[in-house]
């Protein structure tokens, strides 16, 4: 995966084309703006962008091509006007069929590693609610701005559910250890305002396409930065975090197996999917 990294970190050139849209995927579009040579990758699977196995194959096939484009960075967001991502499909791990639950989680661990370790410049422009999962994805990016009146967190300990290392470690990566820790065993999620306060978010803007414009900027941040020197600085340092999934995959994979199984877990999955759909019929 780090050589076919490398061969990206060659100079960029901005696409040529005009506004260049394609629909890379069903669940995904990637737009590439062809004055930044910047690529948005949207997510788009109503209700509230729960990620399930097509869409988590649909981000990663998204990540690869705007790797292989060369794109000048990568701004992730969604089309639901008021939700980021809803973090997991708890339909995926409540009841889960044996076979679909492994290409379930091998296909979130692709898209860490991609996302995390990507080579071109990553923000995440967070139009709406973020929990866990989507909380995940947007700590995953080296910038966030995010729109006021939502909330984002790990809040897996309310569910009953553990964060893996590698979300608590990207977690930490964005806050201090000890707000982390605390925010972690609490299954705190911030306003959009507290988000700020803390450094969860950079930025916060009024409409979704201030939030994108502010993303654009801050990659612009790195236009006149040698590419290959800011990858590897980028890579370097999120090395350690990276190579301890790549190692550990089948160990992670199992892990998630076996607590998912567990009849104490699949009670609170059953149980928070209950209170979720009261709350739809209020
Ligand atoms: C040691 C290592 C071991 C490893 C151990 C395992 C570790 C796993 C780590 C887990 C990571 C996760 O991401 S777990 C997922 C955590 N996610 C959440 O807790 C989010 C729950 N959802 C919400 O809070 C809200 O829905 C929110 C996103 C804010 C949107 O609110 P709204 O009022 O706009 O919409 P709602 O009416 O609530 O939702 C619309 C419909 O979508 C459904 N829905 C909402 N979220 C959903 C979700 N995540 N999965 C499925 N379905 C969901 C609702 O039930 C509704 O269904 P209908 O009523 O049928 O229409």
């Amino acid at each position: 995966m780090m050589r076919s990294k490398l061969m990206n970190l060659v100079p960029r050139a901005v696409a040529t084309t005009s506004r260049q849209m394609s629909t890379a995927t069903k669940l995904t579009t990637v737009q590439v703006d062809d004055k930044t040579g910047i690529a948005t990758l949207t997510m788009n699977r109503p209700p509230v962008n729960g990620l399930n196995l097509e869409l988590l194959r649909d981000i990663h096939q998204s990540i690869e091509e705007i790797e292989g484009n060369k794109s000048r960075g990568l701004i992730l967001t969604s089309s639901n006007p008021t939700i980021f991502s809803a973090g997991l499909d708890i339909f995926e791990m409540y009841k889960p069929d044996k076979e679909r639950i492994r290409a379930f989680w091998t296909a979130l661990q692709d898209v860490w590693l991609a996302l995390y370790g990507s080579s071109v410049p990553t923000a995440a422009a967070i139009n709406g609610h973020s929990p866990a999962g989507g909380c995940l994805l947007a700590t995953s990016c080296e910038y966030r701005v995010m729109l006021p009146k939502y909330t984002i967190g790990l809040n897996e300990t309310k569910l009953g559910i553990v964060a893996p290392k590698w979300f608590m470690s990207t977690f930490e990566s964005v806050l201090p250890r000890r707000l982390a820790e605390r925010a972690l065993n609490q299954g705190r999620m911030f306003t959009t305002e507290e988000a700020l306060a803390v450094g969860l978010v950079d930025e916060v803007a009024n409409s979704k396409e201030e939030a994108i414009a502010k993303c654009a900027q801050f990659i612009g941040t790195f236009a006149k930065v040698n590419p290959l020197a800011r990858a590897l600085t980028k890579q370097q340092l999120r090395a350690e975090e990276l190579k301890q999934l790549e190692d550990e995959r089948v160990q992670d994979l199992e892990k998630f197996i076996f607590f998912v199984n567990q009849p104490a877990v699949q009670k609170g999955l059953g149980i928070y999917l209950e209170s979720l759909k009261k709350k739809a019929t209020k």
